[in-house]
């Protein structure tokens, strides 16, 4: 049980911007809501919030229509919402109550996340004198603060530090484990990757991509080599007629045809005398699967 969307269709004006989405989000699992800029994320997001209408197509929570059976909700959206003179704790107690949590329940609260986000100091400030990846701390404390059942979250790990991102990190799957539903809206897809069973990835409105991750990746095959090398590869990955999908200091993922033709690159680069300090043949990444997808201009 959980979120259920069945082919959904939104205008605006005369532009259909959602052709027939469906996407079932279960209890307790992670669900990745992926596309380029204007594929029709927030309108889907929007859509089971009830912020905006649609022309056809159903939502449904735990089997009955959103609408009518309405879980609680915690949802940090892209466009961050908090006031900036208003203090931490103020706001936090507020957005809590409004909820539904007593004054006593929602200090309480407030007080266990900032301490559980490593901000408890900051409680008597202002939001302005707090640094972006703590008001972004605030803002996901706001949407986690009432116990919701269904977490939306676009873009949690935005202006985010490695360590601060591991704390949210943990946080998500203390969520999950909690058996909350989660819908995670990201471009981050190396996240996506850590938290998300089920992934749909969006292109102008339509589902390009849609399942289990694990299948997702299964069903390419192992067509994705990663490199690594002191020695600048490039000039030999030409002359073997393949282009590196992404290329940093000393490693190249590169798409191959097959696992043969790894294993050719692989004689013909040792035969040129390179030396290789890794050489993996694995499946491709949810990066390369996104760019395939949806293009390199998104
Ligand atoms: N209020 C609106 N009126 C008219 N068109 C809209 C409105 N909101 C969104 N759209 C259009 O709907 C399409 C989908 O937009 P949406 O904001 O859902 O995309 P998105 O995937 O969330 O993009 P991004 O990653 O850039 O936030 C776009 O073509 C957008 O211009």
């Amino acid at each position: 049980m959980g979120l259920e969307i069945n082919h959904l269709i939104k205008r605006y004006g005369g532009k259909t911007v959602l052709h027939g989405i469906s996407l079932e989000a279960r209890t307790g699992q992670a669900f990745g809501l992926l596309g380029g800029n204007g594929a029709g994320k927030t309108t889907t997001i929007r859509s089971v919030l009830g912020l905006v209408e649609y022309e056809s197509g159903s939502i449904t929570w735990d089997g009955k229509p959103i609408k009518d059976n309405r879980p609680s909700i915690g949802y940090l959206p892209e466009e961050r919402g908090l006031y900036p003179k208003e203090k931490v704790s103020e706001q936090l107690v507020y957005f809590a109550m409004l909820e539904g949590l007593s004054r006593p329940a929602a200090v309480k609260a407030m007080r266990g996340w900032l301490e559980r986000l490593g901000i408890a100091e900051h409680e008597g400030k202002r939001v302005e004198q707090l640094s972006k990846g703590n008001q972004q701390k605030v803002q996901i404390i706001s949407s986690l603060i009432h116990d919701p059942e269904l977490v939306i979250l676009d873009e949690p790990f935005s202006g985010l530090d490695p360590v601060n991102s591991d704390m949210l990190a943990a946080v998500v799957q203390d969520q999950l484990k909690l058996g909350k539903t989660m819908i995670f809206s990201s471009h981050q897809m190396g996240q996506v990757e850590r938290f998300c069973d089920q992934v749909c990835i969006l292109k102008r409105g339509e589902m390009t991509v849609s399942g289990k991750l694990a299948d997702i990746k299964r069903s390419y095959g192992r067509t994705s080599l990663l490199l690594r090398s002191e020695q600048d590869l490039t000039p030999h990955l030409a002359t073997f007629g393949v282009r590196p999908v992404e290329e940093s200091l000393h490693e190249w993922q590169v798409k191959v045809d097959s696992e043969e033709q790894a294993h050719g690159l692989m004689q013909s680069m040792a035969g040129a005398g390179v030396k290789l300090l890794k050489f993996e043949i694995k499946e491709p990444t949810l990066h390369e699967i996104f760019i395939e997808k949806v293009g390199e201009g998104a």
